[in-house]
Protein backbone atom coordinates (compact mmCIF):
# COMPACT_ATOMS: atom_id res chain seq x y z
CA UNK A 1 0.00 0.00 0.00
CA UNK A 2 1.38 3.52 -0.97
CA UNK A 3 1.61 5.97 1.84
CA UNK A 4 -1.14 7.78 1.23
CA UNK A 5 -3.21 4.87 0.65
CA UNK A 6 -2.05 3.73 3.93
CA UNK A 7 -2.75 7.13 5.71
CA UNK A 8 -6.70 7.08 4.06
CA UNK A 9 -7.65 4.00 4.71
CA UNK A 10 -6.10 4.75 8.93
CA UNK A 11 -8.25 7.88 8.05
CA UNK A 12 -11.53 6.29 7.61
CA UNK A 13 -10.88 3.51 10.36
CA UNK A 14 -11.12 6.70 12.43
CA UNK A 15 -13.99 7.88 11.50
CA UNK A 16 -15.52 4.65 11.24
CA UNK A 17 -15.16 4.56 15.30
CA UNK A 18 -17.82 7.95 14.90
CA UNK A 19 -20.36 5.97 12.93
CA UNK A 20 -20.52 3.10 15.46
CA UNK A 21 -19.98 4.58 18.37
CA UNK A 22 -20.22 8.28 18.96
CA UNK A 23 -22.94 8.96 21.49
CA UNK A 24 -25.19 10.73 19.46
CA UNK A 25 -26.61 6.82 19.37
CA UNK A 26 -26.99 6.66 23.06
CA UNK A 27 -30.85 6.37 23.95
CA UNK A 28 -30.48 9.13 26.26
CA UNK A 29 -29.52 11.69 23.65
CA UNK A 30 -31.75 10.23 21.03
CA UNK A 31 -34.83 11.52 24.57
CA UNK A 32 -33.47 14.61 24.81
CA UNK A 33 -33.09 15.89 21.01
CA UNK A 34 -36.61 14.62 20.54
CA UNK A 35 -38.13 16.21 23.28
CA UNK A 36 -39.07 12.81 25.47
CA UNK A 37 -37.26 14.03 28.57
CA UNK A 38 -38.63 15.75 31.63
CA UNK A 39 -37.67 18.57 32.68
CA UNK A 40 -35.99 16.74 35.61
CA UNK A 41 -34.13 14.77 33.15
CA UNK A 42 -33.20 17.60 30.98
CA UNK A 43 -31.55 18.94 34.14
CA UNK A 44 -29.67 15.73 35.39
CA UNK A 45 -27.93 15.64 31.91
CA UNK A 46 -27.10 19.25 32.42
CA UNK A 47 -25.57 19.34 36.07
CA UNK A 48 -23.78 15.97 35.19
CA UNK A 49 -22.15 17.22 32.20
CA UNK A 50 -21.22 20.17 33.71
CA UNK A 51 -18.53 18.03 35.60
CA UNK A 52 -16.98 16.93 32.13
CA UNK A 53 -17.03 20.78 31.25
CA UNK A 54 -15.29 21.55 34.25
CA UNK A 55 -12.29 18.61 33.28
CA UNK A 56 -12.15 19.84 29.52
CA UNK A 57 -9.85 22.92 30.20
CA UNK A 58 -7.89 20.60 33.20
CA UNK A 59 -7.38 17.77 30.72
CA UNK A 60 -6.15 20.44 28.41
CA UNK A 61 -3.48 21.80 31.29
CA UNK A 62 -2.27 18.35 31.64
CA UNK A 63 -1.75 18.20 27.84
CA UNK A 64 -0.13 21.26 27.91
CA UNK A 65 2.56 20.45 30.61
CA UNK A 66 3.50 17.02 28.58
CA UNK A 67 4.65 19.34 25.20
CA UNK A 68 8.15 19.76 25.00
CA UNK A 69 7.08 21.29 21.15
CA UNK A 70 5.96 25.10 21.68
CA UNK A 71 4.42 25.18 18.15
CA UNK A 72 2.12 22.18 19.18
CA UNK A 73 1.32 23.96 22.66
CA UNK A 74 0.46 27.33 20.63
CA UNK A 75 -2.03 24.78 19.05
CA UNK A 76 -3.37 23.45 21.82
CA UNK A 77 -3.77 26.70 24.18
CA UNK A 78 -6.87 28.10 22.78
CA UNK A 79 -9.02 24.72 23.98
CA UNK A 80 -8.25 26.00 27.67
CA UNK A 81 -9.47 29.71 26.22
CA UNK A 82 -12.50 28.46 24.46
CA UNK A 83 -13.33 26.70 28.12
CA UNK A 84 -12.24 28.96 31.14
CA UNK A 85 -12.39 32.26 28.69
CA UNK A 86 -11.01 36.04 29.95
CA UNK A 87 -11.92 37.23 33.69
CA UNK A 88 -14.99 39.18 32.93
CA UNK A 89 -16.70 37.39 30.09
CA UNK A 90 -15.79 33.86 31.12
CA UNK A 91 -15.89 31.41 28.09
CA UNK A 92 -17.90 27.52 27.60
CA UNK A 93 -18.12 26.94 31.65
CA UNK A 94 -19.66 29.75 32.16
CA UNK A 95 -22.04 29.73 29.03
CA UNK A 96 -23.19 25.75 30.58
CA UNK A 97 -23.97 27.44 33.50
CA UNK A 98 -26.46 29.84 31.89
CA UNK A 99 -27.90 27.06 30.68
CA UNK A 100 -27.91 25.88 33.95
CA UNK A 101 -29.73 28.33 35.03
CA UNK A 102 -32.38 28.29 31.80
CA UNK A 103 -33.18 24.88 32.54
CA UNK A 104 -33.96 25.89 36.06
CA UNK A 105 -31.10 25.50 38.20
CA UNK A 106 -29.50 27.96 40.52
CA UNK A 107 -25.55 28.01 39.24
CA UNK A 108 -23.98 28.22 42.27
CA UNK A 109 -25.21 24.09 42.83
CA UNK A 110 -24.53 22.98 39.70
CA UNK A 111 -20.88 24.84 40.22
CA UNK A 112 -20.69 22.88 43.40
CA UNK A 113 -20.59 19.52 40.93
CA UNK A 114 -22.70 17.94 44.44
CA UNK A 115 -24.87 15.49 43.24
CA UNK A 116 -23.09 14.33 40.33
CA UNK A 117 -23.24 10.55 39.63
CA UNK A 118 -20.39 8.47 40.68
CA UNK A 119 -20.13 6.83 37.18
CA UNK A 120 -20.20 10.43 35.50
CA UNK A 121 -16.99 11.17 37.82
CA UNK A 122 -15.03 7.85 37.42
CA UNK A 123 -15.80 8.16 33.51
CA UNK A 124 -14.76 11.95 33.13
CA UNK A 125 -11.79 11.42 35.81
CA UNK A 126 -10.17 8.57 33.45
CA UNK A 127 -10.62 10.57 30.26
CA UNK A 128 -8.03 13.34 32.10
CA UNK A 129 -5.88 10.05 33.45
CA UNK A 130 -5.66 8.89 29.98
CA UNK A 131 -4.49 12.33 28.43
CA UNK A 132 -2.06 12.91 31.58
CA UNK A 133 -0.38 9.41 31.22
CA UNK A 134 -0.51 7.67 27.56
CA UNK A 135 1.53 8.77 24.65
CA UNK A 136 1.00 12.59 23.43
CA UNK A 137 -0.36 10.40 19.81
CA UNK A 138 -2.94 8.84 22.11
CA UNK A 139 -4.07 11.71 24.29
CA UNK A 140 -4.17 13.59 20.59
CA UNK A 141 -6.29 11.33 19.41
CA UNK A 142 -8.73 10.55 22.37
CA UNK A 143 -9.50 14.16 21.57
CA UNK A 144 -10.78 13.09 17.93
CA UNK A 145 -14.62 12.13 19.05
CA UNK A 146 -14.85 16.24 18.15
CA UNK A 147 -14.71 15.10 14.96
CA UNK A 148 -18.44 14.25 15.25
CA UNK A 149 -19.27 16.50 17.94
CA UNK A 150 -20.66 19.44 15.52
CA UNK A 151 -23.27 17.05 14.14
CA UNK A 152 -24.49 16.42 17.39
CA UNK A 153 -23.98 20.12 18.46
CA UNK A 154 -26.46 21.26 15.42
CA UNK A 155 -28.79 18.04 16.11
CA UNK A 156 -28.94 19.58 19.62
CA UNK A 157 -29.59 23.05 19.21
CA UNK A 158 -32.82 21.97 16.69
CA UNK A 159 -33.95 19.56 18.84
CA UNK A 160 -34.37 21.74 22.12
CA UNK A 161 -35.18 24.56 20.60
CA UNK A 162 -38.50 22.81 18.98
CA UNK A 163 -39.22 20.60 21.34
CA UNK A 164 -38.57 22.84 25.09
CA UNK A 165 -39.54 25.96 26.14
CA UNK A 166 -36.57 26.75 28.54
CA UNK A 167 -34.46 26.55 24.53
CA UNK A 168 -33.30 30.05 23.16
CA UNK A 169 -30.00 31.63 21.82
CA UNK A 170 -28.96 32.55 24.71
CA UNK A 171 -29.54 29.20 26.61
CA UNK A 172 -27.91 27.92 24.13
CA UNK A 173 -24.51 29.52 23.20
CA UNK A 174 -22.66 26.91 24.33
CA UNK A 175 -23.57 24.75 21.62
CA UNK A 176 -23.79 27.34 18.77
CA UNK A 177 -19.90 28.97 20.12
CA UNK A 178 -18.77 25.07 20.13
CA UNK A 179 -19.74 25.01 16.16
CA UNK A 180 -16.51 27.47 15.72
CA UNK A 181 -14.74 26.21 17.76
CA UNK A 182 -14.28 22.42 17.32
CA UNK A 183 -13.51 22.41 13.46
CA UNK A 184 -10.47 24.05 14.43
CA UNK A 185 -9.40 22.23 17.57
CA UNK A 186 -9.83 19.02 15.48
CA UNK A 187 -8.20 20.33 12.36
CA UNK A 188 -5.13 20.41 14.14
CA UNK A 189 -5.17 17.34 16.34
CA UNK A 190 -6.21 15.50 12.87
CA UNK A 191 -3.72 16.02 11.13
CA UNK A 192 -1.57 15.53 14.12
CA UNK A 193 -2.63 11.94 14.29
CA UNK A 194 -2.85 11.61 10.64
CA UNK A 195 1.08 12.34 10.27
CA UNK A 196 2.36 10.09 13.65
CA UNK A 197 0.67 7.48 13.51
CA UNK A 198 3.44 6.31 10.99
CA UNK A 199 3.43 2.50 11.85
CA UNK A 200 0.48 -0.18 12.44
CA UNK A 201 1.39 -0.57 15.64
CA UNK A 202 0.68 3.57 16.48
CA UNK A 203 -2.49 3.43 13.84
CA UNK A 204 -3.36 0.44 16.13
CA UNK A 205 -2.89 2.65 19.52
CA UNK A 206 -4.81 5.91 18.06
CA UNK A 207 -7.60 3.69 17.32
CA UNK A 208 -8.20 2.14 20.79
CA UNK A 209 -7.68 5.71 22.11
CA UNK A 210 -10.71 6.90 20.14
CA UNK A 211 -12.27 4.28 21.24
CA UNK A 212 -11.60 4.57 24.45
CA UNK A 213 -12.66 8.13 24.17
CA UNK A 214 -16.46 7.07 22.95
CA UNK A 215 -16.38 4.89 25.89
CA UNK A 216 -15.87 7.21 28.36
CA UNK A 217 -19.39 9.18 26.39
CA UNK A 218 -21.21 6.85 26.39
CA UNK A 219 -20.87 5.76 30.11
CA UNK A 220 -21.80 8.76 30.92
CA UNK A 221 -24.88 8.34 29.40
CA UNK A 222 -25.60 4.93 30.97
CA UNK A 223 -25.14 6.47 34.16
CA UNK A 224 -27.94 9.12 33.39
CA UNK A 225 -30.28 6.63 31.96
CA UNK A 226 -29.96 4.50 34.82
CA UNK A 227 -30.43 7.02 37.36
CA UNK A 228 -33.12 9.16 35.77
CA UNK A 229 -34.64 6.91 33.09
CA UNK A 230 -34.71 3.16 33.76
CA UNK A 231 -34.95 1.19 35.83
CA UNK A 232 -34.79 5.55 37.84
CA UNK A 233 -32.06 4.04 40.58
CA UNK A 234 -30.29 6.58 41.54
CA UNK A 235 -27.17 6.33 43.39
CA UNK A 236 -26.30 7.23 46.59
CA UNK A 237 -24.74 10.98 46.52
CA UNK A 238 -26.85 11.67 43.04
CA UNK A 239 -28.56 14.52 42.53
CA UNK A 240 -32.54 13.91 43.99
CA UNK A 241 -34.36 15.97 41.60
CA UNK A 242 -35.47 18.28 43.69
CA UNK A 243 -32.14 20.34 45.13
CA UNK A 244 -30.36 23.27 43.60
CA UNK A 245 -33.93 23.65 41.89
CA UNK A 246 -34.64 27.10 41.56
CA UNK A 247 -38.07 28.41 43.41
CA UNK A 248 -39.27 30.00 40.43
CA UNK A 249 -38.53 26.80 38.14
CA UNK A 250 -40.31 24.61 41.27
CA UNK A 251 -43.81 27.15 41.38
CA UNK A 252 -43.57 26.59 37.51
CA UNK A 253 -43.61 23.00 37.91
CA UNK A 254 -46.25 23.03 40.73
CA UNK A 255 -48.61 25.04 38.53
O1 LIG B 1 -21.98 17.70 23.29
C1 LIG B 1 -21.25 16.80 22.93
O2 LIG B 1 -21.67 15.73 22.49
C2 LIG B 1 -19.77 17.00 23.01
C3 LIG B 1 -18.91 15.95 22.79
C4 LIG B 1 -17.53 16.17 22.91
C5 LIG B 1 -16.71 15.03 22.59
O3 LIG B 1 -17.00 14.37 21.59
O4 LIG B 1 -15.79 14.71 23.33
C6 LIG B 1 -17.05 17.42 23.31
C7 LIG B 1 -18.00 18.43 23.46
N1 LIG B 1 -19.32 18.23 23.32
C8 LIG B 1 -17.60 19.76 23.79
O5 LIG B 1 -18.45 20.66 23.87
C9 LIG B 1 -16.24 20.05 24.03
O6 LIG B 1 -15.90 21.19 24.33
C10 LIG B 1 -15.30 19.02 23.93
C11 LIG B 1 -13.92 19.01 24.14
C12 LIG B 1 -13.56 17.70 23.96
C13 LIG B 1 -12.24 17.10 24.10
O7 LIG B 1 -12.16 15.88 24.14
O8 LIG B 1 -11.24 17.85 24.22
N2 LIG B 1 -14.61 16.96 23.61
C14 LIG B 1 -15.69 17.74 23.58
Amino acid sequence: MTIAADKQAFHARLLSIGSDRYHDKHPFHVMLHGGRCTMTQVRAWVLNRYYYQTRIPMKDAAFLSRCDDPQMRRAWRSRIEDHDGGHDEGGGIRRWLRLAEAVGLDADFVASTKGVLPATRFAVDAYVAFVRQQPLLEAVASSLTELFAPKIHSERIAGLLEHYAFADDAALAYFRQRLVEAPQDVKFGLAYVLDHADTAEKQNAAVAALTFKTEVLWSQLDALYGAYVAPGLIPPGGWDGREGVTAAAAAEAAE
